[in-house]
């Protein structure tokens, strides 16, 4: 599957939050009982040589390094057993988000769909097949800016697994072939600034299996 093509049929952009403890506990929320959903529209998509764009009125930009999970087959009301059957593949992710809108809109308990939503919000890497990932349970999640590190954490610190996440949303959407499902940010999500370059990547048993680099302007 090219990853380029998501744009052509990519249906959803399904996003999971606060599914690492790390972070519940960085940002004082509570461990959620069931997977926080959201979506991002697939004009948000970009991918490699694209630059990520601050939405105008954006004081707090936030990075978020996430494995996305792309589908490959579809299906509706998936048990956890057989949620792995859905999977094509993983792709390393950033979540952009403009912190400020979200916790104006927490506040004012109003949705997030401005500040996750907006153009270039969901900056991509290239396709990474499943059998490159043996074991989902312990891969490697990092995110540097201008060659600092941000982010550095593990899936095992996720709280929500894979096959739960894709069986749950499966009971609400109907999971078609495309669909990108963001896991989660782990703990150390903070500001970037117009001019810097956020690098990120996956690694599985010390072995790098993708890497981003996104400027920002
Ligand atoms: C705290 C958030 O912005 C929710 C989210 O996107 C996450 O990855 O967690
Ligand atoms: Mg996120």
């Amino acid at each position: 599957m090219d990853i380029s093509k998501f744009r052509q049929f990519g249906k959803k952009i399904i996003c999971i939050g606060r599914n690492y403890k790390a972070l519940a506990a960085e940002q004082g929320n509570p461990i959620p009982k069931s997977p926080i959903v959201f979506f991002k529209p697939t004009t948000s998509y970009i991918t490699p040589g694209d630059d990520i764009k601050i939405p105008p009125g954006c004081k707090e930009f936030f990075h978020e390094v996430e494995l996305g999970v792309v589908i490959g087959s579809g299906g509706k009301n998936v048990s956890e057993d057989e949620a792995m059957d859905l999977v094509a593949g993983y792709s390393c992710c950033l979540d952009m988000t403009c912190w400020d809108f979200q916790c104006a809109a927490k506040a004012d308990g109003q949705p997030w769909a401005l500040a996750k939503g907006f153009d270039t919000a969901c900056p991509v890497g290239d396709f990474i097949s499943k059998d490159k990932v043996k074991d989902l349970s312990d891969v490697r999640i990092w995110l540097k800016i201008d060659g600092t590190t941000k982010q550095d954490s593990s899936t095992s610190d996720m709280i929500f697994t894979v096959p739960k996440i894709i069986s749950y949303l499966s009971q609400y959407f109907t999971l078609e072939p495309g669909d990108l499902i963001l896991t989660g940010s782990p703990a150390g999500a903070g500001p970037v600034a117009s001019g810097e370059t956020i690098e990120a990547g996956l690694e599985v048993n010390g072995e790098t299996v993708s890497t981003i680099k996104y400027p920002v302007k």
